[in-house]
């Protein structure tokens, strides 16, 4: 008898809703479409420095409540319009989380919160929550962490990361050379800075790779290379990279490397000792260097829901709080506008100098 040899820790295979359908099912409307390629342009041109303004990816650290996220998504639209002269706010929209070990792996693994891992359904409300969003004006960003996810939803995002735990992974530069938007760095989770660099110098060219079409048939993938990559600095083993001296290095090291240095710099994770509250400081010192004349840094992430901190995932939605994270620590919506607030006015009558 022949021995088998393959699936030896495969329990079952089911399967998933083709993109197309998906597509089908829950269509790009104009007006999402022009919110998001609206987003993508802006975010282009502030890359490309035709555009004086620098954009800010704010939002929950992860999506586990939608009514939650929409509540958000209106409080954020009015914060964007407001400071929309100097900055530009593309919403945090993240249903993917990679883990250090395990734990709940974001909406579309598990979008119930309760291990059924209902992959189809997360896929689906995944989907039309940025389309509601979209639909609402507010452009939107994700984590790009599964190399099959984008073909369902990536028509609805206007700027995308690669994380700390997969910058160095070719399968993921080989994804990010093909998406539609720009597309951020993170540097590793040691600190590490050449693993991004590197992998701008990946996703610029074209790749030739394993992934899926519309119809769900595997396919070779032949991309173009994305020219709109860029650094996001978030810290890495205890140690923060957001100052003046960690920015002018990450200048000097993608200059020695041919690349012109746009540096994003995320105010959370190790660049605040994933001390949520910590996160505006971080947001306050980047906007003094940029008032102090930094040319490099293009933009900020900040982790913010409707309410501080985190708390523990319930599949018991009666015993969670209301608009609190279920992974990393938040800053709550008041710290938010007010930190946005306060960078609006410092940065209003620089950011335009800094083009001339
Ligand atoms: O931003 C989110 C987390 O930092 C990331 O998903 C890792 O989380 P974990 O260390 O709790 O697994
Ligand atoms: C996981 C994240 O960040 P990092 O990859 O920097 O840990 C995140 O921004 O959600």
């Amino acid at each position: 008898m022949t021995v088998i040899t393959e699936n030896l820790n495969v329990e079952s295979q089911e399967v998933l809703i083709t993109p197309a359908e998906l597509k089908r099912r829950i269509p790009l409307t104009d007006a999402a479409a022009n919110t998001i390629n609206a987003g993508r342009v802006a975010i282009n041109n502030i890359l490309k420095r035709e555009d004086h303004r620098i954009f800010l990816v704010v939002g929950p650290c992860s999506i586990h409540d939608i009514d939650a996220a929409k509540d958000y998504a209106q409080r954020f639209k009015k914060l964007a319009e407001e400071v929309s002269d100097t900055l530009l706010l593309v919403m945090r929209v993240y249903f993917e989380k990679p883990r250090t070990t395990v734990g709940w792996k974001g909406l579309i693994n598990d979008p119930y919160l309760n291990d059924t891992f209902k992959i189809e359904d997360g896929l689906a409300i995944g989907r039309q929550l940025l389309s509601d969003i979209a639909e609402m004006g507010v452009p939107t960003a994700t984590e790009a962490l599964d190399p099959i996810s984008p073909q369902y939803m990536q028509d609805l995002i206007s700027w995308a990361a690669i994380g700390a735990r997969t910058t160095e992974s070719q399968t993921h530069r080989e994804m990010a050379s093909g998406l539609s938007s720009a597309v951020g760095f993170k540097n590793g989770t040691d600190g590490g800075l050449q693993v991004a660099i590197n992998a701008l110098m990946s996703v610029s060219k074209p790749h030739r790779f394993l992934g899926i079409d519309g119809e769900g048939q595997v396919a070779i993938i032949h991309t173009k290379g994305n020219p709109h990559g860029h650094v996001v600095l978030r810290g890495g083993s205890g140690k923060p990279n957001y100052d003046s001296v960690s920015v002018s290095l990450c200048e000097q090291e993608m200059r020695a490397s041919g690349l012109l240095p746009n540096i994003m710099v995320d105010c959370s994770h190790a660049n605040s000792n994933k001390d949520p509250a910590l996160q505006t400081l971080v947001a306050e010192n980047v906007a003094n260097q940029i008032l102090e004349g930094n040319q490099s840094i293009i933009g900020l992430m900040i982790e913010s829901n409707i309410n501080f901190g985190s708390q523990k995932l319930s599949s018991n939605r009666a015993e969670m709080q209301y608009g609190v994270s279920v992974t990393d620590g938040c800053i709550g919506w008041d710290a938010t506008e007010d930190s946005i607030r306060k960078m609006h006015a410092k940065l209003k009558d620089v950011l335009p100098k800094r083009m001339a």
